[in-house]
């Protein structure tokens, strides 16, 4: 469960008090998620999401994050809204963490994601792209090359604990991304985390994305290399070209890939799977025993990245000529 932070129903309801929210009538915390602490509240005007921004939250990124909501909201994507202060503030402070309120977003998270529901993403996620065109504020993807340096150092010491042999094996991983990794593709906005838990559906209808706290810009097609790593993957490991094909196409039925796009699919899908696996490692190593969070597996983006390390195309993962 992730709530790090507790909050008390006294500095909740002083909190509310800054905006036009209504009484409070319940809350509870969260049980999924792992990087911010999440609130379900219910007011007099309906359910909100409170949350407080955590550890790898920069305080000043917020800005970029709920403007981004707000600006891809404003051109017709689904997404949540933060709600503003009678001040007109979108941000405000709750048991000593950055906190703000969210609109509810109605809909569920698929556990068994289908090749059909792949296809919804694939096009929501280009839409995404789309909309997000014109967003004035910039920020770069911390967890790109030079921040998975950084992860890197502080976990590779105790890695061997993990499974032997990943010192040097993701040693030799990163210095091959650092010489390889592509430049010149087209760049944009990217959600950056689009797993199964941030896309919410009704049935079989895609109803929403939420969570854009690692949004950035970057290339367009890394984000499209994120989602096939967290939805074309069985459980016990093995790439499901079916559902990779309805990604893609669904990306393609709103925004074409180029060439050069389609040509870098595979090592920025090896460098997604790196991403994700440095900070589930990191995670590991460092979250203490007892913290309500569900700590993720880091091995599982292992398996993935070795995948990814003996594909030779994209028609590996479905893209058709
Ligand atoms: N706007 C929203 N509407 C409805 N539920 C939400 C909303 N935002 C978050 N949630 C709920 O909170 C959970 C955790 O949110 P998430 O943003 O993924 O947290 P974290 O940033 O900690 O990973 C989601 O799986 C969902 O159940
Ligand atoms: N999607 C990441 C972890 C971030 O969790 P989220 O709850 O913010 O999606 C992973 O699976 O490692």
């Amino acid at each position: 469960m992730a709530v790090y932070t507790d909050i008390t129903e006294t500095d909740l309801k002083a909190f509310l008090a800054e905006y036009e929210a209504g009484e409070l009538l319940s809350y509870k915390g969260i049980a999924e998620g792992v990087e911010n602490s999440n609130f379900l509240l219910h007011t007099s005007t309906g359910p909100l999401i409170l949350t407080l921004y955590e550890k790898r939250v920069e305080k000043n990124d917020l800005p970029f994050f709920l403007g981004l909501m707000q600006h891809l909201a404003d051109r017709g994507l689904s997404c949540p809204l933060p709600l503003p202060r009678k001040d007109g503030a979108l941000l405000g402070e709750l048991s000593g963490r950055p906190a703000a309120l969210i609109s509810f977003l109605e809909g569920m998270w698929l556990r068994k994601p289908e090749a059909k529901h792949c296809r919804e993403v694939g096009k929501a996620l280009a839409q995404m792209h789309v909309a997000g065109e014109g967003f004035a504020l910039k920020r770069p993807n911390a967890l790109s090359l030079e921040g998975w340096k950084t992860l890197w150092a502080r976990s590779k010491d105790r890695a061997d604990e993990v499974e032997k042999g990943l010192e040097d094996e993701i040693g030799g991983e990163i210095a091959f991304l650092s010489q390889n990794w592509p430049k010149n593709l087209p760049d944009g906005v990217i959600h950056a985390d689009l797993f199964p838990d941030n896309v919410f559906f009704l049935n079989d209808d895609l109803s929403g994305l939420i969570d854009f706290y690692f949004a950035c810009n970057d290339f367009l097609v890394y984000d499209l290399s994120i989602c096939i790593n967290a939805w074309c993957f069985e459980k016990d490991g093995a790439y499901n070209i079916t559902k990779g094909m309805a990604m893609i196409e669904g990306y393609q039925s709103v925004r074409p890939l180029s060439q050069a796009e389609a040509a870098a699919l595979p090592i920025l899908s090896r460098g997604s799977a790196l991403r994700f696996f440095l900070t589930r490692l990191y995670d590991w190593l460092t979250t203490p025993e007892g913290a309500l969070v569900v700590k993720k597996d880091p091995l599982e983006y292992l398996k993935k990245l070795r995948f990814h390390r003996q594909v030779a195309s994209a028609a590996e993962y479905g893209l058709r000529a």
